[in-house]
């Protein structure tokens, strides 16, 4: 890139340079650099395409724009993503929220609603929190529910409560730091989880945006890519509100497996879910065991 850049000539070479690497993202991509470094909008490229761009500024996107040619993922690069509506920021040992996550989000909220209309609260655990994408989606929806986001990593935690901070949630929620349960406190109306669902030796074949970014600890689900459910299925009970749900991402053949592992942990499946590409992404259960004979909710009947 020459030094004397507008807005338009760099988002130009930025698409250009992109294309050239094969970048199967590359206009997007170019526009989110640009956008991100230069501080403007679509419409300021529009409106103002003769806006001169300082050097320095020109030099950032050309380090941005070769860091995207070694393969790293734009929203690493900027720093954040865009889930339900949230900008996130991201960090190192955080998983990029991904779109297909929020088909999770859609499933639980009709029930989040119900539970904060009918007891003035709705209380939700979120196993496995990372950036905090599917708890602040949550409680930046529903006025009334109070959510904990719990991790194992300390960096994943602090990044979930500064999003909390940025939305202006933090008064309803609480980063904790916990393996699985081992931390957790309390009765909850709802337990959310996205945990790590990739055996270990499937890893190895990811795409290298995936593997080479996204943190090991958020990816990995053990030898069969199952571990974490099993241990969500044998604690939830214990942290569950009696009707409470337990709301699960899966990955795209674990359908049947996830269903097992919790059927023989005592739940009954409600519902799933697909994503947007028509694949098996959400389990929704329940705990069978009903004692007391009391009824579903009219939300759980549907
Ligand atoms: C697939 S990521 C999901 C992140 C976020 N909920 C989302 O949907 O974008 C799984 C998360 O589980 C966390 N995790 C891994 N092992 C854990 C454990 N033993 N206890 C608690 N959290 C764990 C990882 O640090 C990571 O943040």
């Amino acid at each position: 890139m020459n030094r004397s850049e507008t807005l338009a000539s760099l988002h130009l070479s930025a698409r250009r340079r992109l294309a050239d690497a094969g970048i199967e993202s590359s206009a997007l991509d170019a526009r989110l650099i640009v956008e991100h470094f230069t501080g403007t909008s679509r419409t300021d490229a529009v409106l103002r395409p003769d806006a001169p761009v300082a050097d320095t500024i020109a030099r950032e996107i050309e380090a941005a724009l070769d860091r995207r040619i070694s393969g790293e993922p734009v929203h690493r690069i900027l720093g954040y993503r865009e889930f339900y509506g949230m900008r996130l920021s991201l960090s190192t040992e955080t998983l990029e929220p991904r779109p297909d996550t929020e088909t999770l989000v859609d499933a639980v909220l009709p029930f989040v609603h119900e539970t904060a209309a009918g007891e003035d609260i709705c209380r939700i655990l979120d196993l496995g929190t990372g950036t905090g994408a599917i708890a602040l989606a949550l409680v930046t929806q529903e006025p009334r529910a109070v959510a904990v986001g719990a991790d194992i990593s300390d960096d994943a935690l602090a990044t979930a409560a500064a999003n909390a901070g940025h939305l202006g949630v933090s008064a309803r929620f609480s980063a904790k730091k916990s393996d699985w349960f081992s931390h957790i406190d309390g009765l909850h109306h709802l337990i959310v989880s996205n945990p790590p669902y990739i055996s270990s030796s499937e890893i190895e074949d990811l795409q290298n945006e995936v593997r080479n970014f996204d943190p090991r600890r958020a990816l990995d689900g053990g030898p069969d890519g199952l571990e974490p459910y099993r241990t969500i299925a044998s604690g939830a009970a214990r942290h569950l509100e009696k009707d409470g749900l337990v709301g699960l991402e899966i990955g795209h053949d674990q359908r049947h497996d996830v269903t097992s592992i919790f059927e023989r942990a005592g739940y009954e499946l409600l519902s799933h879910y697909k994503d947007l590409g028509g694949n098996d992404r959400v389990l929704v259960f329940r705990l069978q065991a009903r004692p007391d004979g009391s009824k579903k909710t009219a939300w759980q009947r549907k």
